[in-house]
């Protein structure tokens, strides 16, 4: 497929004609009275219309029928997707899971809204507040179909496979090591090339944005010309075969049919807009002289709640880079978060883990659960030569952390099959090296 344009640039002011319709976009107005090449005008709101200019986001989508030509909106089956938090008894274990398993046959067709399962989560997007993490797993593209989601914001991380994203705004091709973001009611449709699976990070109640670098900078960690937005593209398959559009609404599938598709807009522009970016690109700040930073220095993304310097959740990396710090434990410290921690691996081996945590598999430290590396990773750091060494080559882990207190589904317990029943153990050689007769080095004779 020939190559993809995109713009760059972070929640900008964005405008995009498909060039196939010169003028489409309205000079100088958001609703003129009839619409250059009779297109119809919508607004998408991503915020309340009152709030501040900061946080305001919209996007003005010229089309050639409205999004509202649809039947009625049927529920339909929701395979493992999931926001009931209560379907097990709370469990405040470490867990790991070994890679989520494709399917057994490849006979068997899983496209990308049916292949989705939820892990785990907390809140809804009832109240607006809270997070959901699922697994996709799929093999086959969507046809004839889009998804919105009415209750928040999808964070995607492929794994494996790409992903061909077509949306309102018009196309992605999102790698793994790259991740997209898909803002509340956006419709898309997901195109696949063979077994494909990843991570989606889902938000009730906010949208994501850069941190605040504080003392950093101006620059740094994600730079805001790094994140790239599509353009417009439109299909025109008015009358065509019927076109399915799925909505998650409250937690619940629905499906409404219509003849037309929903990728018919020829214009846009505004601030309210999918996006992709590469994690190559993410500019590494770490300690030069001694200590274990944080991971809070690897923050991609946040969407923040409404409690200053707490996150409703944080995508946070752990890439590729030089430990050199002096007299240190260099891995994570030992742990015990008001955050939960769920960890997935994109590629390679982490540093803190020598074994079991796989990539396309994942572990949740849930709030004040114990955690931190394994009995052979606390001795070979400990015994280390202290020179500066490349970390985490080749790899890339990230975290979903989050303020909230997730509970985990029937699927991510017993149905999906693959978890690490065995994870505890890895802290279990761990022995007491305590000597009360120790002196510092210079005392000792
Ligand atoms: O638990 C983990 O592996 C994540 C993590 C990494 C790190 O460098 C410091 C703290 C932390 O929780
Ligand atoms: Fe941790």
């Amino acid at each position: 497929m020939a190559s993809l344009k995109y713009m760059s640039g972070f929640g900008n002011e964005f405008a995009s004609e498909d060039p196939r319709c010169p003028g489409s976009l309205p000079k100088g107005q958001n609703n003129p009275q009839v619409c250059p090449y009779g297109l119809y005008a919508e607004q998408l709101s991503g915020s309340a219309f009152t709030c501040p200019r900061s946080s305001n986001k919209r996007s003005w989508l010229y089309r050639i029928l409205p999004s509202v030509c649809h039947k009625p909106l049927i529920s339909i089956p929701q395979g493992n997707l999931s926001h009931n938090w209560d379907e097990v008894s709370p469990d405040p274990n470490q867990m790991r899971w070994l890679p989520f398993k494709f399917s057994e046959s490849s006979e068997k067709k899983v496209d990308f809204v049916e292949g989705l399962n939820t892990l785990c989560g907390a809140g809804d997007g009832r109240t607006r507040n809270g997070i959901a993490i699922h697994i996709y797993i799929c093999n086959t593209s969507m046809k004839n179909k889009s998804f919105y989601n009415s209750d928040g914001d999808f964070l995607l991380v492929p794994q494996k496979g790409n992903l061909l994203v077509t949306t309102e705004f018009g196309k992605l091709l999102v790698e793994p090591n790259e991740i997209c973001i898909i803002q509340q009611g956006m419709h898309f449709s997901v195109e696949v090339f063979g077994e494909t699976r990843g991570y989606i990070l889902e938000v009730f109640g906010a949208h994501f944005e850069l941190p605040d670098l504080g003392p950093i900078g101006a620059n740094g960690l994600a730079n805001p010309r790094d994140f790239m937005v599509p353009v417009a593209c439109y299909e025109d398959q008015q009358f065509a075969a019927c076109f399915s559009v799925i909505s998650k609404y409250q937690g619940k599938l629905f499906s409404a049919e219509q003849d037309f598709s929903p990728f018919n807009v020829v214009a846009w522009h505004g601030n309210y807009t999918p996006y992709k970016y590469n994690l190559d690109n993410f500019m590494v700040i770490n300690g030069v002289a001694f200590d274990h930073a944080d991971p809070s220095i690897f923050t991609v993304l946040t969407a923040k709640s409404t409690s200053p310097g707490v996150a409703i959740a944080d995508f946070v990396i752990f890439p590729p880079r030089w430990g050199v710090a002096d007299h240190t434990f260099r891995p994570p410290y030992y742990h015990r978060n008001c955050m939960s921690e769920f960890m997935g691996l994109i590629k390679g081996h982490y540093e803190a883990k020598e074994e079991n945590f796989l990539p396309g598999g994942g572990s949740l430290h849930s709030i004040m659960t114990p955690h931190g590396p394994d009995a052979d990773c606390f001795k070979k750091a400990s015994e280390a030569e202290l020179k500066p060494e490349r970390i985490a080559e080749g790899m890339m882990a990230f975290m979903f952390e989050s303020s909230f207190s997730m509970a985990v589904t029937k699927w991510g317990l017993e149905t999906c099959n693959c978890l690490d029943k065995s994870y505890t153990k890895c802290w279990q050689p761990l022995k007491s090296c305590f000597n009360p007769k120790w002196k510092p080095i210079d005392k000792q004779t």
